[in-house]
């Protein structure tokens, strides 16, 4: 018996359906939830806080069915994008809202005050919610989340009001918090650094549905579908495998013959991963080189992306994504059109499947 089992669930809205979404968690697991906009994510919180009613399925918390439970029974803690903050309430009213039935007096303070001391907000207790900055009002809602030790915590692009910079920072004080307390916690984010950052696991939702969950590794390293590659932004060829030997798989993929040290046997179809910013580029290659994949390609395009360039190649109708600095795109005098070596080693070709 996992943490958290769902079996089948499912949440029909007209216009949207969730559909039979399985997913296990063990305690303490930091689970990141992904897909495109309008995937279902929102949703498939708002079904284990029990906002939702679904039509079919079952989620059991450590062993209990609490399928249709109320939400306030259900002791799972949820932090949205905009804080959701009650106004006319000092921090340390907001921070012990969830204690206020349970405690009083002396002993409610002393746990707001440690709480906020754990989230370095305990010189902001007496402010008002309206005089806080973004990563101040952030850290009251996880402070008020965490207070009441929530069984599931569940947040909903919790950083994305954020600049980077408090962004990070938050991400290091909430990576600190979570492990201390071993909360288990299931985030929904459009942001792949929190992903790398924090999450154990991942999920991937699209249209409604979990299309690929595993280790943070197994998913954004080895995408096994194209919709998950291509929201990750990592090449994924289809390929039949010609031969095994020496250690190394040849795989045909379109026109490009490419080896890798994944294990598979000669004739199996393969889906193989490689990620652009291991693919490298050189102007030519002369000579032996100890990398096993050299393909020569044609630029068919370059885009600008965060600070670096993805330039867009073609070998034999096959396209090829790889990333490459202002400097190296100059060095190599890239642009559409140009010819331009891709060397790819082979630990660096995965099959996924
Ligand atoms: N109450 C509702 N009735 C009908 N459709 C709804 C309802 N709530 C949400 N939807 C629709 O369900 C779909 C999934 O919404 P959801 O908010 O879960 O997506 P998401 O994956 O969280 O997206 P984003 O990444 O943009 O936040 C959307 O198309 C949305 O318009």
């Amino acid at each position: 018996m996992s943490f958290l089992e769902i079996r089948g669930l499912s949440k029909d809205l007209g216009e949207f359906s969730l559909k039979e979404v399985d997913l296990d968690l063990e305690t303490g697991t930091y689970l990141a939830v992904i897909g495109p906009t309008g995937a279902g994510k929102t949703i498939l919180l708002e079904c284990l806080v029990g906002f939702y009613l679904p039509e079919a399925g079952h989620i059991l918390l450590e062993g209990e069915d609490i399928t249709r439970c109320r939400p306030e029974h259900r002791h799972i803690g949820i932090v949205y994008q905009d804080f959701a903050l009650l106004p006319h309430m000092d921090v340390r009213r907001n921070i012990g809202y969830g204690l206020r039935r349970r405690l009083r007096g002396e002993t409610l303070d002393n746990r707001v005050r440690e709480m906020a001391e754990v989230l370095r907000i305990d010189h902001l207790l007496h402010r008002a919610p309206g005089t806080l900055s973004g990563g101040e009002k952030q850290r009251v809602a996880l402070a008020r989340s965490l207070i009441v030790k929530p069984r599931l915590l569940l947040m909903d692009e919790p950083f994305s009001a954020l600049d980077p910079r408090t962004r990070r920072k938050l991400r290091r004080l909430l990576r600190r918090v979570i492990k201390e307390t071993g909360t288990t916690v299931i985030h929904v984010t459009h942001d792949l650094d929190d992903v790398w950052s924090l999450a154990d696991e991942v999920a991937f939702l699209r249209h409604g549905q979990l299309v690929q969950s595993g280790t943070v590794q197994e998913v954004m390293q080895r995408p096994r579908r194209r919709c998950v590659a291509d929201f990750l932004g990592i090449n994924l060829f289809h390929g039949q495998v010609r031969d095994r030997r020496d250690g190394v798989c040849r795989i045909q993929a379109g026109e490009m013959e490419l080896v890798s040290t994944d294990r598979a046997q000669p004739g199996e179809e393969v889906r193989v991963a490689i990620r652009p910013e291991q693919v490298i580029l050189a102007e030519r290659c002369e000579g032996p080189v100890s990398t096993r994949n050299v393909l020569t390609c044609n630029v068919v395009d370059i885009f600008p992306e965060n600070g670096v360039y993805l330039v867009e190649l073609e070998r034999g109708g096959s396209h090829l994504s790889a990333v490459v600095t202002y400097d190296a795109l100059q060095d190599l005098r890239l642009a559409p059109g140009s010819a331009v070596t891709a060397l790819i080693k082979s630990t660096h070709v995965a099959i996924v499947g």
